[in-house]
């Protein structure tokens, strides 16, 4: 099946076939729009391995030495969602120079870190910073620092943090870039981001092969357990957005933006899904299995 879901991006782009099925998932208008992606997903990579056998093409073979997770080379043309009224939310900055089909054996490798508000992404992080001295990006702390100086980006973030909508693209990769270029390391954790079809394509467009994906951890937990912790959070973090109405919306757009992007890397074999609920230890153990192993796949090639 990943073989039939390369093909089909290959043919048709990551931005289109996401949007397509996300167009399908608001038509059903599903309970469960993570479900329903997964299973429009699917039917796109049956169909996709029907048209590749009438075709006798062969691109969806992954056989050969292209990687199972290459994404699509096609630009996105156009903004895959659009979750602000405001600013356009255009992919971010120039394209990568003409990519490479794959990164560099030593180009530094990201992990992409998942999860509603509130999962223990930031926690689980710092453990593994801790234990394999990784280097940790949060998106979020990223934008708030940014936030803080005051300037009219400023007080455009400020609106969208309080209103649980996701900052234009371009203004969080520009961060993330300059952070991970101002570090220098060889390991990043990207905490909170890709939160949305838009982020991707802009990330890829922008960051192309320089960068290696390894994988992606998403930590799952019920609302009613996020709203508990953030709410007692809210208590003494000061953040604008740890409040019962922008914990909603949070949510919603969690649900409704950051799942799909959770199934595709899922799709793609990439993601790794933590059950977020248990104690934090708990929680490590899974994590810390999951970054052994995949050092332990890093070292291999
Ligand atoms: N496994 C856990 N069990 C109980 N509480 C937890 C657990 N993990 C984290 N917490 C607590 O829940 C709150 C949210 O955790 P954390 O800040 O790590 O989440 P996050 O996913 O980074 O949140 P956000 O996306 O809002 O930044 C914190 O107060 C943290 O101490
Ligand atoms: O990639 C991102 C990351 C974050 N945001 C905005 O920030 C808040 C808070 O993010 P946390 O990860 O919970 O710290 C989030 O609700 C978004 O408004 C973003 O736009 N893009």
């Amino acid at each position: 099946m990943a073989a039939a879901i390369e093909a089909y991006l290959e043919k048709h782009g990551v931005n289109e076939m996401v949007q397509k099925a996300l167009n399908a998932v608001v038509k059903q208008r599903a309970a469960n729009p993570a479900a329903a992606l997964a299973a429009e997903f699917t039917k796109m990579a049956k169909a996709a391995k029907q048209e590749e056998g009438a075709s006798g093409d062969t691109s969806g073979d992954t056989s050969g030495d292209k990687p199972a997770d290459k994404p699509a080379d096609k630009p996105a043309d156009k903004p895959a969602d659009k979750p602000a009224d405001k600013p356009a939310d255009k992919p971010a900055d120039k394209p990568a120079d003409k990519p490479a089909d794959k990164p560099a054996a030593d180009a530094p490798v990201v992990f992409f870190v998942l999860g509603g508000p509130g999962a223990g992404k930031g926690t689980q992080c710092k453990k593994i910073v801790e234990e394999f001295g990784y280097s940790h990006l949060s998106a979020g702390d990223l934008l708030r620092a940014e936030r803080e100086a005051g300037t009219d980006q400023g007080s455009m973030i400020e609106e969208y943090i309080k209103s649980g909508k996701i900052v234009p693209v371009e203004v969080t990769i520009k961060l993330l870039l300059s952070a991970i270029e101002k570090d220098g390391g060889k390991r990043f954790l990207i905490d909170g981001f890709p939160r949305n079809t838009n982020n991707m394509s802009g990330w890829q467009l922008t960051v192309g092969t320089k960068l290696a994906l390894a994988g992606v951890l998403c930590y799952e937990v019920s609302e009613d357990e996020l709203e508990a912790r953030l709410l007692k959070r809210g208590e003494t973090s000061g953040r604008a957005d740890d409040n019962i109405e922008t914990i909603k919306k949070r949510f919603n757009t969690f649900k409704m933006e950051t799942l799909p992007v959770v199934e595709y890397y899922a799709h793609q074999g990439l993601c790794t899904k933590i059950d977020g609920s248990k104690s934090v230890d708990e929680v490590w153990a899974a994590t810390k299995d999951f970054i052994d192993s995949k050092e332990a796949e890093l070292k291999q090639k």
